[in-house]
């Protein structure tokens, strides 16, 4: 019986890497897949990992109907064993839906991969309708680790090193980025909880007018 299964985890944990690996070791037993994603940092229509691999996909636009898309290929003779849908986080709940249809209408195993909260922890709406429908979520082997060697469970917006809790859900952006840009930085919830990024804790570290480190309850 086909499944629909949610592939989570913070960012940089390995999700578009394992939907890459997932994708090859079904087309090497002869399955035929198609890859959709939505706003990938590298660009329209790509898939990419952090690790270097990055394929060709269909991208996923406000209006796009995953159901319709699928059985149009199927009517135009094309097969279509399973689908990996990338950055779900970034799907409508309706698209969700959809894919919901394509697995128990369509028998198609339908793979999805996202982050599940968003810079203030909120749910994303993609990803709020996978955890209410998928028949699995898997949280990813790999852990993403915080600045202080604890588990990374959640994702910080920054601006320069220092967490903002003000913005858009959605602005497309790394971790690791220079000084003047926006980017992220995945952290435990207690460092997430006090805006503790790395930078703000070495920062404190170096400031003689605090506490030495171990001192601080950080
Ligand atoms: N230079 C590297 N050497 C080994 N592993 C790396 C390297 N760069 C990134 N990675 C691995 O890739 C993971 C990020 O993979 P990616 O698929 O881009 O993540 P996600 O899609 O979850 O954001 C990191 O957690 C790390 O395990
Ligand atoms: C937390 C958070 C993230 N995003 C964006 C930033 C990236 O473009 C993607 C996540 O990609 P990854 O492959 O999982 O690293 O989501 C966002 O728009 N809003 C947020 O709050």
């Amino acid at each position: 019986m086909a499944e629909l299964v949610f592939f989570s985890g913070t960012m940089d944990c390995g999700k578009s890497t394992l939907a890459l690996q997932m994708d090859h070791n079904h087309t090497a037993r002869g399955r035929q897949g198609v890859i959709l994603t939505r706003n990938d940092r590298a660009g329209a229509a790509t898939i990419s990992s952090r690790l270097g691999l990055r394929a060709e996909a269909v991208e996923v636009t406000d209006d796009f109907d995953f159901h319709a898309h699928v059985v149009h290929r199927l009517s135009a003779g094309g097969r279509v064993d399973y689908l990996i849908c990338d950055e779900a986080q970034f799907f409508a709940a309706e698209q969700v839906d959809q894919l919901a249809r394509v697995v128990d209408e369509l028998d198609i195993d339908v793979y999805t991969f996202g982050i599940t909260t968003d810079f203030r922890t909120r749910l994303f709406p993609g990803s709020q309708r996978l955890i209410e429908l998928a028949d699995r979520v898997e949280v990813l082997q790999v852990e993403a680790l915080c600045w202080c060697g604890a588990r990374a469970t959640h994702n910080a917006r920054t601006v320069g090193g220092v967490m903002v809790v003000e913005g858009a859900q959605v602005v497309i952006g790394d971790i690791s980025v220079s000084e003047d840009e926006v980017g992220y930085e995945v952290l435990c919830r207690r460092h997430h909880r006090r805006r503790l990024t790395a930078a703000t804790a070495r920062a404190s570290v170096l400031s003689p007018d605090v506490l030495p480190f171990e001192d601080q309850q950080v």
